[in-house]
């Protein structure tokens, strides 16, 4: 039985990579995307984020989707966290991304004697509009490094997970999907909605 479900979301590589990780299961959800994003222009959200913890920014995002759409629905927040920087630039990343690049990336951590990182990615996921969200979180460690490989997605370029020797953009998309911080957060979120009763 699969469930189908509302991924609010402005960015379409977030959501080939939850189709391709979720088309890999055996219970399979069927996701609808909204990009809410896309209605009000670019850099002017629908969906304001907040400032927070990542688990705050995750669950705000999802109220306000829920009552948005008017459904069920999950949203997915994720933070590239630096341990010499206590965590961040975290939740705060892409506009990091935006403003300095890769190089920038890198140059944030000049004269810190670690370059250790972990990539967080946080679902949430709301029942409708005025239930409370539930979070799924899923972590990856590993490590800033000058840009190798692609550059279509983000930040892949320039984080190597440990032990891989290879950074997120070098990887196949079969190998990211198995060790990434959103297919983590994804298996738990799955695990969930399986074990709520089923709706028909
Ligand atoms: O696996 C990833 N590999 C590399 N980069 C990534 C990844 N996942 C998100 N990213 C980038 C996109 C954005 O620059 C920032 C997260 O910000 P975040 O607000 O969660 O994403 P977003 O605004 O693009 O889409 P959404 O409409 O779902 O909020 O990190
Ligand atoms: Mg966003």
């Amino acid at each position: 039985m699969s469930k189908r479900l509302v991924f609010v979301t402005g960015n379409a590589n977030k959501l080939k990579e939850v189709k391709e990780i979720l088309s890999d299961g055996g219970h399979p959800i069927e996701i609808d995307s909204h990009s809410l994003d896309s209605k009000y222009h670019g850099r002017h959200p629908q969906i304001p984020e907040i400032q927070g913890t990542t688990q705050e920014v995750a669950k705000d995002k999802c109220r306000r989707a829920a009552e948005l759409t008017g459904s069920a629905c999950i949203t997915e927040d994720t933070a590239l966290c630096y341990a010499a920087l206590n965590g961040l630039p975290g939740p705060y990343v892409k506009y990091f991304m935006q403003e300095v690049g890769h190089e920038g990336l890198n140059n944030l951590l000049v004269g810190f004697p670690t370059k250790a990182a972990w990539a967080l990615c946080t679902f949430a996921y709301s029942s409708g509009p005025g239930s409370e969200p539930i979070i799924f979180e899923g972590r990856t460690d590993g490590s800033i490094v000058p840009a190798r490989g692609s550059k279509v997605f983000g930040w892949d370029a320039v984080f190597e997970p440990n032990g891989t020797g290879l950074t997120y953009a070098e990887m196949p998309k079969e190998q990211k999907n198995k060790l990434s911080h959103r297919y983590k957060a994804l298996e738990k979120l799955r695990a969930h909605l399986q074990s709520l009763p089923s709706e028909t």
